[in-house]
């Protein structure tokens, strides 16, 4: 059975819409590979059902659908693309579908038929005008136009889009002191809509264009926002296109228009011109597009008569520009079009030098949204693409990167549907079954162990440094009780960490995790309330203690103990196929190369052979064990040093094998599998379904990763116990939670909460412009987050916008001095995979790379010693993402000469503090004077203080949602 069929098979059987998209996934995928002629003839095997079988009524007039359609229309040789949309344009299902008319209108612009192209325009416009706005119905055949007509089709659009302007021929290599008012770029959108009506402004009237009156009975104009934004542009002249004569003076653009801006003599200014700007050519003319925005919000009118009406379908509306939020470059003229699309290219080679080359074949996939916008470095998707590939590999853009992280995956999966429909996993738990997690009790057996909170524990004891034969039936509920009782490892002291260097671990001494004296006893059996379950007195128990911070306590005491029921479950009598466990064979997977990684899977798991992350995101460079700080024999002696978190079930069988749409049971609990979220070096990230009907984020890794686990609840602790109301709130909204993990023996799930509206780059690649509110907003709460990391003795070591998951939209109603605060955080710190716990390695020094590529600290360049550095440099380096918006290398070959090749504009705010904290954060002179976090966080406030504009706040923040909205995955 092909895999198409295996694929179809699966719809087949279930025809719900879910998995219709996965299948469209599968197949869109497949598509790229299969030979044209087959693919038409399975589509077709497809179509037959879809619209003939009644289980299909509901996939066949869902959009979706239309996914399936297109590829058809792909291959399609006798109908022709255009043919294929016209037969289902006659069977009516998709009437009221943009995306309908966007696809057919796409095979009308890529034949060059224009008139047919406004024919499908105008027929979405009519059908839809009654559901959505008329720019949004625009906004795609506007891009469709500017991607596949030459000449000028502004007239097709009612809607104007000032981008245009800026590329108008009439500017094209004209000098750079031409440039437009904000307010004269309204004036000149301002549509005729009705010139029988004297008093309606716009051009040849002479009405004055009002800040209170927008919207007439007829049409629109500007909004208040379009208008005290361009207004305030105008006065600033900041991040302004301002229209001047060769004399540099603002004119009005019609002489005959009586505009107050205009009218007013002071405000007629000369505008110096910026020696850089002069030079930098194409470059400078990218970034003077308009930063006009549409709110977002519709006005009050939002449902308008359209503004040709009937009795001006023929008459062709005025030049046109922007007062729509969409920032997408428009057709100009072919001799510019060549320049910038080279200088574009220009940046895209460099852009990629951090990278592997893409091959011609994944490029020939690129779909017309991949194509490359001009001027705009990250807006053009093609661009995001490339920005984003160069900076991770962990996650492509759009389309194509659903398919690339998820063709590889489904194939899996679909190969091993079949094979895998019958297995049975024994959920049987061994008490020890990850070294990583042993630890060492000063109890006889492991039943004279209390469930404590800090518990002490005698690592060197000598009578107990035999290995504790797991019981043979356990409860699975109690599973963190479980393993609290593990046995001391046998394993012997790794040859160059020594006891003493991990710091509160003395070899015979008695050690906590928090060293608290005088400190009242606590039974966390009480807290649980489990007290009822334990058979032994209190008095018989070792004491064990709390630190002196209430928070752990109440923090203990909210997470769950666990989501397993408690049922009894036989353990496997049977030896696992592995002698030892697989995490501790494939011990320092940070230094294990992709090559490594593969040898020692199969050497240690011949059979059950599966990798989690992409080998192109792991780094090959093996760490002089004693300079290695993610040395796994290393990790295992921390850990070994407090309690195992209390959602930690382990087991000694290997992991159920997760796949997309599949659902897997791990300890009790099942999670029903939807879409992949993300890939990174080492795992893949699943959304999930629990039980309760919760969406959930479960982080599938091989091997297993416990110290994730470890790190992410020692930060939470170390920022709770501070029993600060900031840290508290960074514990509860900034740092990634795990909620439930499952350590099996090659494999380890880890859940935690989802985020649905992506990561940091996923808002960058999708916010087309990159504003410096926002940014200014970002880069406080992100240098806030570390800074407390940092104080909690931790490094997190791989800092990257892909690293920081947007929380939450921003809440207009949030008042404006609250926003530098930490009421209003959006993001959240995850993959804790490289973190360092610099509080049990005090000071220690390391050296060497094995960051994500690109993401190297000047420190490990050099090959210096280094502790907090790559947190410095990871922040500097999305700070320069966020605020340009593209991805930038390190120049400099020497310590105090180190910088990053970005390139802010002139005009940008945080270009200054930017640039001194890109100075400060990478040219460190040693562990022992690290830079500090205030520097970031009261510089940048600063800015945002002198600065900040309410409208355009507001303005900006829709744009970072709509962004949010984009980046659902
Ligand atoms: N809780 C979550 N909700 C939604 N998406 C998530 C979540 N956690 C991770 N992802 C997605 O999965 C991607 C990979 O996750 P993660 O960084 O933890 O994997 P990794 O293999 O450790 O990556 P890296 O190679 O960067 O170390 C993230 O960039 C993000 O896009």
């Amino acid at each position: 059975m092909s895999d198409f069929d295996v694929a179809f098979k699966f719809l087949l059987e279930n025809p719900t819409m879910e998995v219709f998209i996965g299948f469209a996934t599968q197949v869109e995928m497949m598509a790229s590979r299969i030979p044209s002629d087959e693919m038409k003839s399975n589509i077709l095997k497809v179509f037959t059902s879809i619209l003939s079988d009644r289980k299909f009524h509901e996939i066949r007039v869902n959009e979706e659908v239309l996914r399936i359609y297109n590829l058809l229309a792909g291959c399609s040789q006798r109908l022709g693309a255009t043919g294929v949309y016209e037969q289902i344009e006659k069977k009516g299902y998709f009437e009221k579908s943009l995306k309908f008319h966007l696809q057919w209108a796409e095979q009308y612009g890529k034949a060059n038929n224009l008139e047919k192209f406004k024919h499908v325009l105008d027929l979405a416009r009519d059908r839809l005008k009654s559901t959505m706005a008329n720019n949004k119905i625009e906004a795609g055949f506007r891009d469709l136009a500017d991607s596949y007509f030459k000449d000028d089709v502004d007239y097709l659009f009612l809607d104007p889009d000032n981008t245009m302007a800026i590329f108008d021929s009439r500017y094209i290599g004209k000098p750079k002191n031409r440039r437009r008012s904000s307010i004269n770029m309204l004036r000149r959108g301002c549509p005729v809509v009705d010139p029988t009506k004297k008093n309606f402004f716009g051009p040849k009237t002479k009405s004055l264009l009002r800040s209170e009156f927008l919207d007439g009975e007829n049409g629109f104009g500007t909004s208040p926002e379009e208008f005290r934004f361009a207004l305030l542009n105008d006065v600033a002249g900041d991040e302004m296109d301002i229209e001047m004569d060769e004399e540099t003076h603002i004119v009005p653009n019609n002489k005959t228009a009586d505009f107050s801006i205009v009218k007013n003599e002071n405000r007629r200014r000369q505008l110096s011109i910026v020696d850089e700007e002069r030079n930098t050519s194409d470059e400078a003319d990218s970034e003077k597009k308009s930063r006009i925005y549409s709110p977002i919000v519709a006005t009050k009118d939002a449902i308008r008569v359209p503004l040709r009406n009937a009795s001006f379908l023929n008459e062709k509306p005025p030049t046109t520009i922007t007062l729509s939020s969409d920032t997408k470059l428009s057709a100009f003229d072919n001799e510019s079009f060549g320049e910038i699309e080279k200088d574009n290219n220009e940046k895209l080679r460099e852009m990629e030098s951090g990278r592997k080359e893409r091959t011609s074949s994944e490029s020939e996939k690129s779909t017309r949204s991949q194509k490359s916008n001009v001027g705009l470095d990250i807006l053009a998707e093609n661009n995001c693409l490339e920005a984003h590939a160069a900076f991770s590999d962990t996650v492509h853009i759009g389309k194509e990167r659903t398919m690339m992280h998820e063709e590889h995956t489904m194939m899996e999966d679909l190969k091993s549907l079949a094979s895998t429909q019958n297995v049975t996993t024994d959920f049987s738990v061994y008490c020890d079954p990850d070294p990583t997690f042993v630890v060492h009790s000063n109890a006889v057996n492991s039943e004279d162990v209390p469930r404590g909170l800090n518990m002490r524990y005698d690592e060197q004891s000598p009578e107990h440094q035999e290995v504790l034969k797991p019981k043979p039936v356990v409860e699975v509920g109690a599973m963190d009780d479980a393993s609290y009782n593990t046995p001391p490892s046998t394993k012997t002291t790794e040859k160059y960490w020594d006891d003493s260097l991990i710091v509160g671990f003395t070899p015979g001494n008695v050690i906590t995790s928090t060293p608290a004296a005088h400190i009242p006893f606590v039974n966390v059996e009480d807290y649980f309330g489990n007290t009822q379950n334990i058979e032994k007195p209190q008095e018989e128990r070792p004491q064990f203690v709390i630190p002196d911070a209430t928070g752990i306590l109440q923090n203990r005491l909210n997470r769950r103990k666990s989501t397993a029921p408690a049922k009894q479950v036989e353990v496997e009598t049977k030896p696992t196929p592995f002698d030892e466990s697989l995490s501790e064979q494939l011990g320092r997977r940070l230094s294990l190369g992709p090559e490594e990684m593969a040898n020692k899977l199969v050497e240690a798991a011949p059979v059950e052979v599966e990798e989690t992350g992409r080998k192109d995101r792991r780094r090959s460079e093996v760490i002089r064990q004693e300079n290695n700080p993610w040395d796994e024999n290393l990790r295992a002696r921390i850990m070994r040093v407090v309690p195992t978190p209390t959602n930690m079930h382990e087991f000694e069988t290997i992991s159920p094998k997760i796949l997309a749409m599949k659902s897997f049971e791990a300890g009790g609990e099942t999670y029903d599998i939807r879409t992949l979220l993300g890939q990174g070096g080492y795992a893949k990230v699943y959304k999930a379904i629990t039980e309760e009907k919760k969406m959930v984020a479960v982080k599938y890794e091989i091997p297993s990763c416990a110290w994730e686990v470890y790190i992410c609840d020692q930060m939470r602790t170390r920022l709770l116990a501070r029993n600060d109301l900031t840290t508290q709130i960074i514990a509860n909204q900034c740092i990634m939670q795990v909620t439930d993990a499952y350590i099996f023996s090659n494999a380890s799930l880890l859940v935690n909460e989802y985020h649905e509206f992506g990561s940091l780059l996923d808002n960058i690649n999708n916010s087309k412009d990159p504003n410096w509110h926002i940014s200014c907003f970002l880069l406080v709460q992100l240098a806030k987050i570390l800074e407390q990391v940092h104080e909690c003795g931790i490094v997190h070591g791989d800092i990257k916008p892909d690293n920081f998951m947007i929380t939450r939209k921003i809440d207009m109603g949030w008042e404006a001095d609250k926003l530098m605060g930490t009421d209003v955080f959006v993001v959240k710190l995850i993959d804790w995979g490289r973190a360092i716990d610099m509080s049990r390695l005090k000071e220690r020094e390391f050296k060497g790379r094995a960051g994500t590529e690109g993401f190297d600290c000047p420190e490990m360049i050099d090959g210096r010693g280094w502790t907090y550095q790559p947190d410095f440099f990871g922040y500097a380096a999305t700070m320069t993402v966020l605020i340009s918006g593209t991805y930038s290398k390190v120049v400099g070959s020497e310590l105090g000469d180190y910088s990053l090749d970005v390139d802010i504009k002139r005009r940008n705010k945080l270009r200054d503090p930017a640039m001194e904290i890109v100075k400060d954060y990478l040219n460190i002179p040693s562990c022992s004077q690290l830079p500090k976090w205030s520097t970031a966080i009261d510089s940048f406030t600063n800015v945002w203080r002198e600065n900040f504009d309410i409208s355009a706040w507001r303005q900006a923040a829709a744009k970072f949602n709509e962004a949010c909205e984009k980046s659902k995955k």
